[in-house]
């Protein structure tokens, strides 16, 4: 039986306001109201309310007790014209309504446990989602807020897009701690792996280790994706990558798991993975531009040198230039780290040695740029403090001089407690040192005499000849730790990767970020437009992105989420940003962002923000965790949506229906057993 709950009483402009009726309704901020009128069926969402007692204030202080309960109530809700279910030839259309409905019409609640509320709950997800084979369910229609224990929102009212569309054009999800931004999205994640007919390449840099929580008790998050990819036959050979960035190597060994679809690998990530320019952009953040701008200069200064020796004839010095300039001819992560200790093996010595007025070597050169030595200490502590990097003091050698015995130090890196591991030049005194010569060699033809540096002509002592190839002492070997490409051409291909970062500081999660997004960017530049046409969508899930994406930050040219969020579309390559304010991101870029999902928030800028967009958002601090609304113009319905999204583990019914079903016999085992076997 349809519930009535009153009539319509009076309009004003888009205000509608019911006179309420029902003895048991009490009304809520966004509940969905509707009035049948001939084939038209006009739904209200409930913006205000308001309820008097219909008697004077001298009333009130009646001496019987029970006055109040004797005397009615006024009470109204005042509504919004929300959407028109109307039929063209008996076809039923949407239309965003344009007329009210007749005054003293009878007024229903939308409520699904009725069947004819129910019945036009599916008519409106039917006629609002899209068509499409690969279309999935992002999002459950609701009609309000949930109140003890009671359900808004059914199954059968689901809102279906095609994820290719809506990822490649951004997606923000706007909600205050709590909301349900992370669960709400793993159940996203989640529809994907039940519906999609197409593979999205994820990359979800997980801040908090949340994607991973619970994946070896076989009923986390990761238990259902796997069992949800292993159902779906377009889907049944994506991988999913958990990596999670951590100081050791030797984790690697015994804490992975691995699956034909699923791996966990516990890793550090190697320094030729990261890029000098990326390092540079993160710092201007702490460091302000002019200090930026002399590390900058300093590391201009520092890669020219490894340019020239990668050109020289000199096998070794083309081999140790390879170490810091990686082949796209990038400074990387290696010669980052080689900047402390230039300043401890070279400057210092430089710097003691002047005389009045003459500078020497590297100092000359820095000071000549107006790059003194309190500047290189400050660059110094920044870098290592970031990276997590130490200088360690070796002994190389111990000399007699004038019959006094000396040690001869040198200071290398250390990179133990690091998720960053250097090239073992850094590390190996004698290899150092040899790089240290080959890097004094082109100083000195660029400018200013040398100086006497401790550890030079060290290499002779140990009888290493620095001209010849494999000679004992210089050691190349590459890093330890996973190379940032291979986890690019996991995403590039379609599959999923989980990159757990909760053990790293926010500079350095940011750093790998930046770095990752950045290589995805730009290996999608150099496909070109038609050729990434033809690539998966690639999904970047990201809680940094906004903090990058604010007026201040996006003018940076080395900015991927900006660029990301301004070209990513043209190159099939989508931005989920997760944020708890979207009023910190620039204007502009926040129009990029073509669906936005906005989950409960009290932050005045936010809601000021969004009630331009029109979303109702008087209601956005009342509502319920994962309660909503959606706006994406991939749905016919070009208005914010109310909208529920369900937790991934309230997909536990479908979950459980597919591990009851047997598996088919082309899949191979891809059963319940088989996933058991592996990750308990
Ligand atoms: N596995 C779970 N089982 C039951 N409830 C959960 C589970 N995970 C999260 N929740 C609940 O869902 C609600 C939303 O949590 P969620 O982590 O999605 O919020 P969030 O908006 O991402 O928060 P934050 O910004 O702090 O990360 C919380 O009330 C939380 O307690």
């Amino acid at each position: 039986m349809p519930i009535q709950v009153g009539f319509i009483y009076e309009w004003e402009g888009n205000t509608i306001r019911v006179a309420l009726t029902s003895r048991d309704y009490i009304p809520g901020l966004g509940d969905l109201l509707y009035v049948k009128e001939g084939d038209r069926t006009i739904i209200l969402q409930t913006v205000s309310y308001e309820g008097r007692i219909p008697i004077t204030p001298i009333s009130i202080q009646a001496s019987s007790q029970n006055v109040l309960t004797n005397i009615s109530k006024e009470m109204g809700v005042l509504a919004s014209l929300f959407l028109e279910i109307s039929s063209i030839n008996n076809k039923p259309i949407l239309l965003k309504p344009r007329r009210p409905p007749r005054l003293m019409q009878p007024v229903f609640l939308l409520d699904p446990s009725d069947s004819e509320a129910l019945e036009i709950l599916k008519t409106l997800s039917e006629l609002t989602s899209e068509k499409k084979d690969d279309a999935s369910t992002i999002a459950y229609l609701r009609a309000g807020v949930t109140w003890h224990g009671g359900s808004k929102y059914v199954r059968e009212a689901g809102f279906k897009v095609s994820l290719k569309n809506m990822l490649r054009k951004h997606v923000i999800i706007i909600g205050q701690t709590g909301s349900g931004k992370t669960s709400g999205l793993k159940g996203l994640l989640l529809r994907y792996a039940l519906e999609s007919q197409e593979k999205v390449g994820w990359l979800i840099i997980d801040r908090h280790g949340e994607y991973t929580e619970g994946y070896s008790s076989g009923k986390g998050f990761i238990w259902y994706m796997n069992t949800a990819l292993h159902s779906n036959k377009w889907l049944s050979n994506v991988e999913i990558k958990a990596i999670r960035l951590t100081t050791s190597i030797d984790a690697n060994k015994d804490k992975s798991y691995h699956h034909e679809t699923f791996s966990f690998v516990k890793s550090p990530l190697n320094a030729s993975s990261i890029e000098l320019k990326e390092f540079i952009a993160l710092l201007e953040r702490r460091m302000g531009i002019e200090m930026t701008g002399m590390l900058e200069e300093f590391a201009d200064i520092v890669s020219n040198i490894f340019y020239e020796l990668g050109k020289s004839s000199d096998e070794i010095a083309r081999k140790i230039s390879s170490v810091f300039i990686s082949t796209d001819n990038e400074p990387n992560g290696n010669l980052i780290a080689l900047i402390p200790l230039l300043y401890a093996n070279m400057v210092v010595y430089e710097r003691e040695a002047q005389r009045k007025d003459e500078k020497r070597g590297l100092f000359k050169i820095l000071v000549d740029r107006g790059i003194y030595t309190h500047h290189i200490r400050i660059i110094r502590r920044i870098i290592l403090n970031i990276m997590g990097w130490k200088i360690r003091r070796e002994k190389i050698a111990d000399t007699s001089i004038m019959g006094k015995k000396k040690s001869i130090y040198i200071d290398v890196i250390d990179d133990s407690n690091s998720i960053v591991k250097v090239n073992q030049l850094l590390k190996d005194p004698v290899s150092l040192v040899v790089v240290l010569e080959k890097f004094l060699g082109k100083l000195g033809e660029l400018g200013g005499p040398e100086t006497s540096y401790p550890w030079k002509n060290i290499v002779s002592i140990h009888g290493v000849k620095p001209d010849s190839v494999g000679e004992p002492g210089v050691v190349f070997t590459s890093e330890p730790g996973i190379n940032i490409d291979e986890i690019v051409n996991t995403i590039e291909n379609g599959n999923i990767v989980i990159l757990d970062v909760s053990q790293l500081s926010n500079e350095q999660a940011d750093l790998i970020a930046l770095t990752i997004s950045r290589k995805i960017f730009e290996n999608r530049l150099m496909a070109g437009v038609e050729e990434s046409a033809r690539k998966p969508v690639v999904a970047i899930v990201s809680e940094e992105a906004p903090l990058y994406l604010s007026p201040d930050k996006v003018e940076n040219p080395f900015n991927p989420f900006a660029r990301i969020a301004r070209e990513g579309r043209k190159f099939n390559i989508g931005l989920i940003a997760i944020t708890q304010l979207a009023s910190i991101i620039e204007k502009q870029i926040l129009g990029n962002f073509n669906t936005l999902i906005v989950l409960r928030t009290k932050s005045r800028s936010d809601i000021e923000l969004l009630k331009d967009i029109g979303v109702p958002s008087e209601t956005l601090p009342f509502l319920n965790d994962r309660e909503g609304y959606l706006y994406t113009p991939d749905l016919p319905i070009k208005e914010p949506l109310p909208v529920y999204i369900p937790a991934w583990f309230e997909h536990e019914d479908d979950i459980r229906r597919i591990e009851e079903k047997p598996s088919e016999p082309d899949k191979g085992k891809s059963s319940k057993e088989d996933l058991k076997s592996i990750l308990l």
